[in-house]
C-alpha cells in the first residue's frame, strides 16, 4: 500500500483557523526537484544576459501587479499587519527588479600578464537551494533568488512549514513571467528532509539559510562534507543605544517598534535598550507611554501596528523567557484570542546573565539597562555571541562613528532603526551568520571567479 502523503495544514495565527493544506516533499520528490534544477541550469546559463534581465524585469513586474494580494496572502499565512505585509511584497518586487540588471553587469576582468591575455569570468554555480523560515517568508525568499537567477543559476526554495503560501505563489509568477520550468521551483517540505537534502545531495552546490543558529550550524557543518558553499542569516540580539544627549523623545517613541514590529520575530529587534544612567528614568517613563499605545490586534486592520505570534508553541517559548512578573517593568495590551496572541513586554531591571538579555527571544520581549559612557555601552552591546543589528542615538556625530566602528554587528544604524535596504550588504558578524545579501555583494555570493590565460607568444 502506498504511504500516505506528508500533508500540512496551514492555519491562520490571529484566527487559529486553517486556510490551506499543503503536500510537502518527500526525499524521492525533494531528489526529483534537483534533477529537474539540474536540467534547466544547462539552458538557463545559456540565456543571453539581456533575454535574462528581460525575464526578471518581467517576473517583478507580475509580482508588482500581485502585490496587494501577496500582501493579503502574508497577512492571513504570517499574522503579519498589512502595512508591513505591503512594505515587503513592494520589497521582493524590488529585489527582484534591482537584480533584473545584474546579468547585463557581471563584468569580468583583465589582467596584464606576460606572454598573453588574462581575463576572468564570473560562472554560476549551479542549483541553488534556499532555506527560508516563517518570519518574513517573501522578501527573504526574494533575498536569495532574486541574485542567484542573475547570476545564472536554477534555485529550489523550501519554504518554512508554517509559511508556505506566499512563496507557492511567487513561483507560479515567475512561470507567468517566461522564466523556463525547472528555473526556480519552491519545494514545501520539512526541515530535516527537505532542508537536509539540500545540504547532502552533490547537485545542489550552494545553500542559504536563514533561521536559527542551532540548524546554521548543522547545515554549515554538513556542506563542509563537500566544501559546499553556504550563505547564513541566523539569530541576533542586537542594542540599542541611547545616549544622553539623543533625541530622547523620537528614542522612546520608536523604540517599541524596532522591537516589537513583526511582533518581535525578526532577526535584526532591537531586543536589548542600552540607556545612559543619567537619563535612564526619564526614557522608561516616555517608552512607557509609546508602549502602552502600540495598538495589537486584527493585522488585516489598516490601523494596527502589531499582530500575532506565529505559532501556540512559539508563544510558550517567548512566554518562557519571562517568568513571572519579577522582571516586568510594564506592558502593552493583547487581545485575548482566538490568535497567537502576546502582549508587548518590557523587562527592567533585568541581571546580565538573565536568559532575555543573553538569548534571542524572538517575541515581543524587550530588556532595557543602564550604562555608564561610551566603553561601558559598547561593552555591553558587545557582550554577547550575536552581531547582526543594531541602532546608536546621539546627537553627537563623533561619538555615533566610534560606537559604530565599535559594535561588532553586520548593520548599524544611527538616529534610525533601518536595517534594511535591498541595495546595501545585509549579514551578520559572530554566529549572526556568513556572508552577504543584498546589494552588489549578493551576486558574487552566487558565483565562482574563473580564470583564463591566453597564450599570445608565437
Ligand atoms: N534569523 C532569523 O530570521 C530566524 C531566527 N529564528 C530563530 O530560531 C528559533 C526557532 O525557530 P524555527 O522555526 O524552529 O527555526 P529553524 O531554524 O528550525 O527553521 C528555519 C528553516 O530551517 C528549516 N530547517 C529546520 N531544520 C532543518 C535541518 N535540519 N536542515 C535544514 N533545514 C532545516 C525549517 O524547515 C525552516 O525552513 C526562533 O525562535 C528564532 O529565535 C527562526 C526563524 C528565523
Ligand atoms: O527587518 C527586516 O525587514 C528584515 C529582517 C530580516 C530578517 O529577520 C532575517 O534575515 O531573518
Amino acid at each position: 500500500m502506498p504511504e500516505e502523503p506528508d500533508r500540512y495544514r496551514v492555519v491562520n495565527p490571529a484566527t487559529e483557523e486553517v486556510i490551506a493544506t499543503v503536500d510537502l516533499a518527500d526525499p524521492a520528490a525533494t531528489d526529483a526537484a534537483i534533477a529537474r534544477a539540474a536540467a534547466a541550469f544547462e539552458g538557463w546559463r545559456k540565456v543571453a544576459p539581456g533575454d535574462r534581465a528581460r525575464l526578471l524585469r518581467r517576473f517583478a513586474a507580475e509580482v508588482d501587479a500581485e502585490r496587494e494580494q501577496l500582501a493579503l496572502l502574508e497577512v492571513a499565512n504570517a499574522g503579519h499587519t498589512i502595512g508591513n505585509a505591503r512594505w515587503e511584497a513592494g520589497n521582493a518586487r524590488d529585489v527582484i527588479e534591482y537584480y533584473a540588471g545584474a546579468p547585463e553587469r557581471l563584468f569580468g576582468r583583465q589582467i596584464p600578464v606576460a606572454g598573453g591575455l588574462d581575463v576572468t569570468f564570473h560562472e554560476p554555480l549551479g542549483v541553488v537551494g534556499v532555506i527560508v523560515p516563517w518570519n518574513f517568508p517573501l522578501p527573504i525568499a526574494a533575498w536569495a533568488l532574486a541574485p542567484a537567477l542573475a547570476a545564472g543559476n536554477t534555485v529550489i526554495v523550501k519554504p518554512a512549514e508554517l509559511t508556505p503560501l506566499t512563496a507557492l505563489r511567487l513561483a507560479e509568477l515567475a512561470l507567468r513571467a517566461g522564466l523556463p520550468e525547472g528555473v526556480l521551483q519552491v519545494l514545501p517540505g520539512r526541515g530535516p528532509v527537505v532542508g537536509q537534502r539540500f545540504v547532502t545531495h552533490p547537485g545542489v552546490r550552494k545553500v542559504v539559510f536563514t533561521g536559527s543558529t542551532a540548524v546554521g550550524k548543522s547545515v554549515m557543518a554538513g556542506c563542509a562534507a563537500q566544501v559546499k558553499p553556504v550563505t547564513l542569516e541566523l539569530g541576533g540580539k542586537s542594542a540599542n543605544i541611547v545616549f544622553a544627549d539623543a533625541d530622547l523623545d523620537k528614542a522612546a517613541a520608536t523604540a517599541p517598534y524596532a522591537v516589537f514590529d513583526n511582533a518581535g520575530q525578526d532577526c535584526c529587534a532591537r531586543s536589548r535598550i542600552l540607556v545612559e544612567a543619567s537619563v535612564y528614568e526619564e526614557f522608561l517613563e516616555r517608552l512607557e507611554r509609546a508602549v502602552r499605545g502600540v495598538r495589537v490586534g486584527d493585522p488585516a486592520d489598516e490601523k494596527t501596528e502589531m499582530g500575532p505570534l506565529i505559532s501556540a508553541a512559539h508563544r510558550a517559548r517567548v512566554a518562557s523567557y519571562v517568568d513571572g512578573d519579577t522582571e516586568v517593568a510594564f506592558r502593552g495590551s493583547a487581545p485575548e484570542g482566538p490568535g497567537f496572541w502576546y502582549p508587548p513586554t518590557v523587562l527592567a531591571p533585568i541581571a546580565p546573565d538573565h536568559r532575555a538579555f543573553t538569548e534571542e527571544v524572538f517575541g515581543p520581549v524587550v530588556a532595557v539597562v543602564p550604562f555608564r559612557g561610551e566603553s561601558d555601552a559598547v561593552r555591553i552591546a558587545n557582550a554577547t555571541e550575536y552581531g547582526l543589528s543594531g541602532s546608536i542615538w546621539t546627537r553627537d556625530v563623533g561619538r555615533a562613528l566610534r560606537v559604530a566602528r565599535a559594535v561588532e554587528a553586520g548593520n548599524l544604524s544611527v538616529n534610525s532603526h533601518s536595517s534594511v535596504r535591498y541595495w546595501t550588504p545585509f549579514g551578520g558578524f559572530k554566529q549572526s551568520g556568513l556572508g552577504r545579501e543584498l546589494g552588489p555583494d549578493a551576486l558574487h555570493a552566487f558565483t565562482e571567479t574563473k580564470n583564463v590565460f591566453i597564450a599570445t607568444e608565437e
